[in-house]
């Protein structure tokens, strides 16, 4: 496993090291192109009492599925989005995220991940992405 250089803006919620409030993940990507992310999820992301919130969850799995594109060299924005939240996500608990890229049709990428405990799947979604231009994407941004 290496290190993911996935160019993402800096103040990206799920991965920007310059968010203070975000999530600041960090990436790593296989030779597959197997996405792993093992992060702990700190306690002002609670939704039920002692666990991560359902949102930040989804967040969780769009995030590391967007990486899995970006493995690919594809630049794409989540179409939609599926969540089974099969048990709950505990906070301060080291978790394991992966995800992978399916396949492609045409500017469609379709992607699956997943939240593991202790080898236990815990959250898991799949998604659609569409292909866009890199001046698409920045279209609304600053300097
Ligand atoms: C600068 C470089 C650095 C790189 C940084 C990388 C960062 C990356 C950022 C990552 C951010 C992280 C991730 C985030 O958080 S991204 C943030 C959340 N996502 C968004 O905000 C996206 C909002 N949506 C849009 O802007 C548009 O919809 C886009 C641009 C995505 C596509 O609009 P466009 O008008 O072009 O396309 P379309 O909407 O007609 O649809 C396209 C196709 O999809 C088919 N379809 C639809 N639904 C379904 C379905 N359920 N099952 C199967 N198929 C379905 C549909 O029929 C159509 O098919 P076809 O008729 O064409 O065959």
């Amino acid at each position: 496993m290496r290190p993911l250089a996935h160019g993402a803006a800096h103040h990206c919620f799920g991965c920007g090291k310059a968010n203070r409030s975000g999530l600041r993940l960090n990436f790593l990507v296989s030779d597959e192109g197997l996405i792993v992310c093992r992060t702990k999820i700190p306690a002002r992301f609670e939704g039920p009492p002692g666990y991560v919130h359902g949102g930040v969850i989804a967040t969780l799995l769009d995030e590391a599925m967007s990486k899995a594109n970006r493995a690919c060299n594809v630049i794409a924005m989540t179409r939609h989005l599926e969540v089974d939240y099969r048990r709950p996500v505990p906070l301060r608990s080291t978790i394991e995220i992966t995800a992978r890229h399916l396949k492609a049709e045409g500017r469609k990428h379709f992607c699956e991940a997943e939240i593991r405990l202790h080898g236990e799947t815990l959250a898991s979604g799949k998604a659609l992405f569409i292909a866009v231009t890199k001046q698409f994407l920045l279209s609304r941004t600053k300097d």
